[in-house]
């Protein structure tokens, strides 16, 4: 590995463990940075917009939002208030939305993954089901979590992945497969934000950010999951640390 890795915030999740919060990162992400984009993870804690996102920014080559079992505050997206007991992350949603539009207007590449996907889409004035397995005509988008992670983490459908975008770019296919485990998923997809792939029942399952020449893409799916052992789900990986080591070699340091 070279010592001149970009370095690619990943942002955290804020979650009381006992009686303190505490800033947390699943692993499987910041090895989809190491082993995939080959960049160095550095977290990015959510602590509510308190901090002057330009210091941070201009010190970065990007940003990967990660997925959370948290859920984005449906009043974000002038949603019906979430059910008691909803797991939420207000310090999250704080830093991370913010941060989506800060990062893009200044040319940092951008990944977002499940939460993060959502987070996207929220940020560009999007909404969400928040209960996908409610709404008629979708498939099941959940995982079973009584199983093995491999088995969560397996492959759940397919999806058709939209010529001339970003994926396709990088995977050079019209179809690919892959895991499934969410919730809550696009209703009204934001403006600004092309679809780049489609579940089989038409669930928008990832997007770009039209108008950007940086990468700013959104997936519903997990590919920092053993991303070296899915060539798609690397493809996704090699093609956002591309464009984070081209920001790496322009970024004034
Ligand atoms: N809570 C949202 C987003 C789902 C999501 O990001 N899951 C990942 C959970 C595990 C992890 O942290 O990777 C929804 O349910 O749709």
């Amino acid at each position: 590995m070279s010592a001149d890795l970009p370095l690619i915030g990943v942002v955290a999740c804020n979650r009381q463990l006992g009686l303190h919060p505490f800033n947390i990162v699943g692993e499987k992400y910041l090895l989809g940075v190491v082993n995939g984009a080959k960049g160095w993870p550095l977290v990015i804690p959510s602590l509510g917009g308190d901090l002057p996102i330009s210091a941070i920014l201009a010190r970065l080559d990007g940003i990967l939002f990660t997925g959370s079992p948290s859920n984005v505050e449906p009043h974000l997206y002038a949603g019906q208030p979430s059910e008691l007991g909803t797991h939420h992350d207000p310090k999250r949603d704080a830093t991370a939305l913010p941060l989506i539009h800060a990062a893009i207007a200044a040319g940092v590449p951008v990944l977002g993954i499940c939460r993060g996907f959502q987070e996207m889409n929220v940020a560009f004035g999007g909404s969400l089901h928040q209960k996908l397995y409610e709404v008629d005509g979708f498939i099941e988008h959940r995982e079973d979590n009584t199983a093995s992670l491999d088995v969560q983490y397996g492959v759940s459908h397919s999806i058709t992945v939209e010529p001339g975008g970003v994926i396709h770019e990088a995977w050079g296919r019209n179809s690919a497969e892959v895991n499934s485990l969410h919730t809550q998923g696009v209703e009204r997809l934001g403006d600004g934000l092309r679809p780049e792939a489609y579940a089989p029942d038409g669930l928008v399952e990832a997007f770009s950010v039209i108008g950007t020449k940086e990468f700013a893409l959104g997936v519903q799916w997990h590919p920092e999951w053993k991303v070296n052992e899915n060539s798609f789900y690397l493809s996704i990986f090699n093609a956002f640390g591309d464009a984070c080591r081209r920001r790496a070699t322009t970024r004034v340091k």
